[in-house]
């Protein structure tokens, strides 16, 4: 199934940084090969966002751009998604937050296990029941990793009002977050990478597919 066309096709206004960001990720994270994802699913192309999210500018292009699209929803009180490709984006918009009116804004880090000792925390960071949060993510393929981040924070109480991603790989993102009613904000998309998706047929399996075996 195609998710609709590239971001300059539905969004108002296509700014200086989105192109920026853009070239960004063409010239520094896009890799060509035959990768395994973190689904499972085979890509022969893996954009390795934190070539971007841990360089200088690229913290800066992403922060910004995931403010921006924070303004959408004033009600947000924490910032943060599953380690480790949330890590650098959540910085980098703590840094920002107060040039864009959000100075109390905090950040959080959902581990992938939960730690084994000290404070035998999921969650790092100074979240609480209660917050209304956005989960981030440098690359969204299918979701499960926002999702992991997701079923985390609201186990603690907190109501998440946004997913934001650098990337959407167009590959069933989107599609995860609407079925729980979640909005979804990606800066880009794959196609403004000048990248079509894969097809879906590529990476489902005929019992996903529905056909018989
Ligand atoms: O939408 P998804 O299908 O979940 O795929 C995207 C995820 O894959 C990458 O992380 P990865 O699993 O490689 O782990 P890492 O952050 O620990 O390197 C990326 O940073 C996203 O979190
Ligand atoms: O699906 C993934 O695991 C994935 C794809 C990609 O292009 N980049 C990335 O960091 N993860």
């Amino acid at each position: 199934m195609s998710e609709g066309g590239g971001l300059r096709d539905v969004m108002s206004g296509w700014e200086p940084w989105r192109e920026e960001l853009a070239d960004l990720l063409k010239r520094e994270s896009v890799r060509l090969g035959s990768f395994t994802l973190a689904s499972g699913r085979m890509s022969h192309y893996y954009v390795d966002g934190r070539l971007a999210t841990l360089s200088a500018r690229g913290a800066v292009l992403i922060g910004r751009g995931m403010l921006e699209a924070l303004a959408e929803f004033p009600q947000v009180e924490a910032v943060g998604g599953l380690t480790m490709g949330a890590d650098p984006i959540v910085g980098s918009m703590l840094a920002l937050a107060g040039e864009f009116g959000r100075p109390n804004l905090i950040g959080f880090l959902v581990r992938k296990e939960t730690k084994g000792h000290g404070t035998g925390r999921r969650i790092e960071g100074p979240i609480r029941p209660g917050l209304t949060v956005a989960i981030v993510d440098d690359v969204a393929t299918t979701g499960g990793s926002s999702l992991q981040a997701i079923e985390e924070v609201e186990r603690a109480g907190c109501r998440v009002a946004v997913v934001l991603a650098a990337l959407d790989r167009l590959e069933g993102a989107a599609a995860s977050f609407a079925a729980r009613q979640l909005p979804f904000r990606p800066l880009l998309t794959i196609r403004d990478l000048g990248i079509e998706p894969l097809p879906s047929s590529s990476y489902q399996n005929p019992l996903e597919r529905g056909y018989e075996q």
